[in-house]
């Protein structure tokens, strides 16, 4: 049932990548083959369903700020997080900054740069890159997750707007600790490189409440799995974050590598990756994939059905 409704949503959602295009501003991220198409789908009773191009390396951008966020929930504790970062949606595009300016504000989310980076200045005195790159093996259950040096050098070219945004948090007092080292440790995080399998790895873990559904290793604490949750549900797809929810209603966070990181709870993770992106920055065809899943599966969070399939 699952495998058939995965490989018709791929199917019949392929021919959406002509409506979008892969992300400019990062050029390394320009020459990937805007065509690809792939979906995974890892369920908690060890189902591993797959459709199209599961296995393709891409960058996981974006989606590096769930994980930057649930290690420093980890390791600095929801205070210090929140302190200066909000919990709203922001309605306003991922990079932007407009209203940082204004007296007294401070970003608005975690899932926008400006809250990410915000946060990995939080966490960048506390842990090395390496060590994030270890974890973040764990989390995903893909021993293969590595820096890709050329959309990392590619990013780290081209930061300026990030390179802003930063600086302004630090003229705020919203980030204390060394802009630079900050910058470099947001752009190592955003190029890693991963593939839909391990966003489903991912994905099932969080459904999971936090356990590693390979090793039954607790990697992350319940408290921290509710909150990265929520913010997903509420903020992962930047301004399209309230449409995607009424639409799809399964928390998720996306990437400018193409890349969405969705989350059923209890139930299932999924990965998908399709590099053509819409003028928000989401996957064009991986939300068709999403909402077709979401109908035909009963995942909306609020689908009367969900639990009964
Ligand atoms: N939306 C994204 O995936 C943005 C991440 C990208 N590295 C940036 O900072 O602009």
């Amino acid at each position: 049932m699952i495998q058939t409704v995965l490989t018709q949503a791929v199917a019949a959602s392929r021919p959406a990548a002509e409506l979008g295009q892969t992300a400019s501003y990062i050029p390394e991220l320009s020459k990937v083959d805007k065509h690809h198409l792939g979906a995974c789908v890892f369920t908690s009773d060890g189902g591993r369903y797959s459709a199209g191009d599961t296995k393709v390396r891409f960058s996981i951008q974006s989606i590096s700020k769930v994980i930057s966020l649930a290690v420093a929930l980890e390791l600095c504790g929801f205070e210090t997080v929140f302190a200066q970062v909000g919990m709203e949606p922001s309605g306003d595009a991922f990079n932007a900054m407009g209203k940082l300016e204004a007296a007294g504000s401070s970003p608005s989310n975690p899932m926008i740069n400006a809250g990410a980076i915000a946060v990995d200045s939080y966490l960048e005195p506390k842990i090395s890159f390496d060590r994030m790159l270890a974890f973040t093996r764990k989390l995903c259950m893909d021993p293969e997750i590595g820096l890709d040096e050329k959309v990392y050098h590619s990013e780290m070219s081209n930061i300026s707007r990030n390179r802003a945004i930063a600086y302004l948090l630090e003229n705020k007092g919203v980030i204390r600790s060394d802009v630079e080292r900050t910058l470099d440790f947001y752009v190592r995080m955003c190029s890693l490189s991963v593939t839909a399998e391990s966003l489903a790895g991912l994905g099932l873990l969080l459904a999971g409440g936090g356990i590693c559904p390979a090793t039954g290793e607790r990697l992350l604490s319940p408290d921290t799995v509710r909150v990265v949750k929520t913010i997903m549900l509420t903020c992962g797809m930047y301004d399209g974050s309230g449409t995607f929810a009424v639409q799809v209603g399964i928390p998720s966070k996306s990437g400018v590598g193409g890349g969405i990181l969705s989350v059923v709870d209890r139930r299932m993770g999924i990965g998908i990756f399709g590099p053509a992106l819409d003028g928000k920055g989401n996957s064009v065809a991986g939300e068709r994939v999403l909402r077709h899943l979401s109908q035909q599966l009963h995942l909306h969070i609020f689908d009367a059905d969900s639990q009964t399939d």
